[in-house]
């Protein structure tokens, strides 16, 4: 074993140009197993970008990304998703026209290999089925077993998607915005969802909500300018004098609890 394989997930001076122009700018980050990491920064400063990367949508320009201690840099997002990432890509992972119940056994299958065009023959996989279960549970949605996923509500669709997203039984999670539209209520249940259902996992978000922030992470990174300039807990991160000049007169440096 090498030392980088403590990690779940690192960065090694991962750099990204589009053009002429360099966005990831020598990014480094080093996530340990269970950790759970919110990403935030100034708008444009290239989290999107770096989520991208991680989940092999983009290759990068140099550097490296390391998944349990194994290069994944430049493999392609299945590949990825099948070393044990899975990344949300909001309500589009969804289809609308099946039910909760065949969404997450979907999810379930494609972990044990099969397509969706097996799906029908597949039908009574009790392994499966037991799955999409459980998860269902685990999401709150077992009430709703049979309803079509188009007809559930907003914040239903977003605990579908977190539950797809899990269903693979990936070890690293990248959850984009995941209370993105919700009102605060349902934001706050949405946290504890979130957190109960990631436990044991490595959960990273990009978030711009600091009531998510800093209700939902054991440590932020902040990317500014293609960077992580600051990685550290809540209440460091808060009072970094980087950060605060990063975020002048904004959200981070005027949260009082975090909350
Ligand atoms: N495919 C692309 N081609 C060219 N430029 C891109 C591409 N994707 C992102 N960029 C540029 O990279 C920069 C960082 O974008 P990115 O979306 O990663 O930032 P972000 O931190 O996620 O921003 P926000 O908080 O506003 O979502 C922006 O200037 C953006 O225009």
């Amino acid at each position: 074993m090498t030392a980088a394989s403590t990690y779940a997930l690192e960065l090694k001076d991962l750099r990204k140009s589009f053009g002429k122009t360099e966005i990831i700018r020598g990014a480094n980050l080093a996530v340990a197993p269970g950790e759970r990491i919110a990403v935030i920064g100034p708008n444009g400063a290239g989290k999107s970008t770096l989520f991208n990367l991680v989940s092999g949508r983009f290759e990068p320009t140099s550097g490296q990304v390391l998944l349990h201690g194994q290069r994944i840099d430049g493999k392609r997002p299945f590949e990825i998703n099948r070393m044990g990432l899975s990344r949300s890509f909001q309500i589009t992972n969804i289809f609308p026209k099946l039910s909760v119940f065949e969404n997450l056994r979907c999810s379930v299958l494609w972990s044990l290999g099969y397509r969706y065009t097996f799906l029908k023959f597949l039908a009574d996989l009790d392994d499966a089925n037991e799955r999409a279960d459980r998860l269902m549970e685990m999401i709150r949605l077992d009430k709703k077993r049979d309803v079509l996923a188009m007809n559930l509500t907003y914040a239903e669709q977003r605990a579908l998607e977190v539950g797809i997203t899990i269903g693979g039984g990936a070890s690293v999670i990248l959850l984009d915005e995941p209370t993105a539209g919700m009102s605060r209520s349902e934001t706050r249940r949405f946290i504890e969802l979130i957190k109960e259902v990631t436990v044991g996992k490595t959960l990273l978000t990009v978030e711009h909500d600091m009531g998510v922030v800093f209700g939902l992470a054991d440590r932020i990174a902040v990317v500014v300018y293609g960077e992580v300039i600051a990685f550290d807990t809540p209440e460091n991160v808060r009072a970094n004098q980087r950060v605060q000049e990063a975020y002048l007169g904004s959200h981070v440096a005027e949260t009082p609890g975090g909350h």
